[in-house]
């Protein structure tokens, strides 16, 4: 039989280390979607929409370090470019792939279905060009090795979304056969000598400051090459307290004896922000500074920063352009010196524990008897999930014990993302306990993909805080639009079995129940358990409530009157 470009495309995809391409299925990909089921290193995973499908893919990138959606032409490719903007903000490889009309259209003035009723299909391609590294589209079949690779390796390198158009009537076409991979997959490594400046300049920085501490942001691990291995030497090496941005929790192990909490400004956890704030240097390795993660720019740190970035380093009054973070990071392990007075101060200064109230089993549930109860399940070999909402400070708040991994949007903020992220997740990581927490609202933008985990019985608990709205929005700014329609979400779970699944719908109003219902969890090991867990409409988190405020007030800031 022909090697076609489907076929090619599929090969690139096995050889760069995916093993699942989440679909949804159109007649413009049909051709493609039967030559990527004929490589015996993919499996074909269908998802209930291409909103989920690129969210499903975003998360498959965060447990595989690439992911591949394929959707048809337009009414699937504009719902997953939403996915593929998280995948650009949280800067993941999620190779788009869009099948497209056939070639001979354009040129005869042809009306198409799916489109927007104009001879113009290149739309698509342009929006594509907004929201990825890399887009291109193929038009004859002997250019797809060439723009295939193009895209792939961008991707790779940028650690950004792709987009690869391919039309229904190339999908089948001839196609020659790759080339090494290593041609794609090859890494681009530091300039030996950019990498000793930079080295040089970091002692410089350092020399004669008294108080150093480094700040982790998200990205540290999106950087890949041994980075966080790499930090931990260097934190080693140094001996000063190191903190991390909520985005990145999880990125630097919080049992480490220089753990100093989270830094997000007057939310942080452990009084990160008062080690940060007395330092008189600050080494940032991966930060992002967003307004949500400055608490509306109330926690800029405001000394001269040094910041470590995936392929550059930058100080005051210098720029290091092509120096990898893992090698900077390494290198700089070699010739820092030691300097621990962050950790003696923190030593001195960071909070007692705090006593958490265990509730009796008949008290009725609250927000810090669920994180509670979610804590105690908190092990090696965990993954929690935490939604957009009051879950970002629910979950920030929590203590990862060694090997418990951390998910979290932070850039993109996507509500929903969470559910079919974690499923895509769990296709890669079928040995990893996944737990999510997710809002009653963030629940309802994509509970569809609850039923592609009944489908592939993976026993995911997805713990639905139900506090009747959306409270983040109500605490930023309150107005009718922040009622939603309320489910009977434990009964919708259910509904998902159909005739064959394992998934279980559960209820908790108290404190008792919630016990229960985890430990049915527990034992459910064939599909997804779901736990509505009803708190009243205004228990949420006081950081939530002081973060909210701060962000309001930034986002009211008057506009600026011309020449003011
Ligand atoms: C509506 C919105 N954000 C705006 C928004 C709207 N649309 C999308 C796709 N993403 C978004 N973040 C947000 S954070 C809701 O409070 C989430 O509600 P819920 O899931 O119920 O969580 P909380 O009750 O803890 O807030
Ligand atoms: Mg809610």
């Amino acid at each position: 039989t022909k090697y076609t470009v489907g076929d090619y495309l599929a090969e690139r995809l096995a050889q760069i280390g995916i093993r699942h391409h989440f679909v949804v299925p159109g007649d413009y990909n049909l051709v493609l979607l039967d030559k990527l089921q004929a490589n015996p290193n993919l499996t074909e995973v269908g998802c209930a929409n291409e909103l989920n499908c690129s969210l499903a893919a975003e998360g498959y990138a965060r447990a595989n370090g690439v992911s591949a959606c394929v959707v048809t032409f337009s009414v699937g490719a504009l719902s997953a470019f939403n996915g593929t903007g998280s995948a650009y903000a949280e800067n993941l490889p999620l190779i788009l792939i869009s099948g497209s009309p056939n070639t001979n259209d354009a040129s005869q003035f042809h009306l198409l279905h799916h489109t927007l009723g104009t001879t113009d299909y290149s739309y698509q391609l342009e929006m594509a060009k907004k929201i990825t590294c890399c887009a291109v589209a193929v038009a004859r079949a002997h250019e797809a090795p060439r723009l295939i690779d193009r895209a792939i390796r961008h991707a790779l390198l940028a650690r950004k979304p792709c987009y690869i158009e391919i039309p229904t009537n190339l999908s089948g076409a001839e196609c020659v056969r790759p080339g090494p991979i290593s041609a794609v997959t090859d890494p681009v490594t530091s300039d030996k000598t950019a990498l000793e400046a930079a080295a040089n300049c970091a002692s410089e920085y350092l020399s004669g400051k008294l108080k150093p501490v480094i700040l982790v942001g998200p990205k540290l691990r999106r950087a890949g090459d041994g980075a966080e291995q790499a930090l931990i030497k260097l934190a080693e090496a140094m001996g000063c307290a190191v903190a991390v941005q909520p985005a990145a929790k999880g990125m630097f192990p919080e049992d480490h004896k220089q753990f100093v909490g989270i830094f997000w400004g007057t939310v942080s956890t452990d009084a990160a922000d008062s080690i940060v704030h007395w330092a008189d240097a600050l080494l940032c390795v991966g930060t992002v500074f967003t307004d949500y993660s400055t608490v509306g720019w109330t926690a800029m740190p405001d000394i001269p920063l040094m910041a470590a970035e995936m392929d550059h380093v930058t100080f005051p009054g210098a720029h290091f352009s092509r120096v990898r973070l893992g090698e900077f990071l390494s290198h700089l392990a070699t010739t820092v010196k030691f300097n621990n007075s962050t950790m003696i101060e923190y030593n001195r200064l960071k909070p007692d524990p705090v006593l958490v109230r265990t509730a009796t089993p008949s008290d009725e549930l609250t927000r810090k008897e669920i994180s509670r109860q979610i804590q105690a399940l908190l092990d090696s070999k965990t993954t929690l999930f935490v939604e957009t909402g009051d879950s970002w400070f629910n979950g920030v708040q929590l203590k990862l014990p060694p090997g418990a991994l951390f998910e979290i949007e932070m850039a993109w903020g996507h509500i929903g993302w969470s559910i079919p992220a974690a499923f895509g997740y769990a296709l890669r990581h079928p040995d990893r306990k996944i737990i999510v927490m997710v809002g009653d609202g963030s629940f309802q933008v994509t509970a569809q993909e609850v039923s592609q985990m009944v489908r592939f019985n993976l026993p995911i608990t997805i713990v639905l805080i139900n506090n009747r709205g959306y409270t983040i929005e109500v605490e930023i700014h309150d107005g009718s639009y922040n009622k939603i329609k309320n489910w009977n979400y434990a009964l919708l779970v259910q509904a998902f079995n159909g005739e064959d699944g394992n998934a279980k719908g559960l209820t908790a109003k108290t404190a008792g129940e919630l016990q229960d219902a985890i430990k049915a969890a527990e034992e459910n090991t064939k599909g997804p358990t779901l736990i509505e867990c009803s708190i009243d409409q205004d228990d949420c988190s006081r950081e939530l409530i002081t973060w909210g405020h701060f962000v309001a007030a930034a986002n009211a800031r008057p506009p600026r009157l011309p020449g003011v």
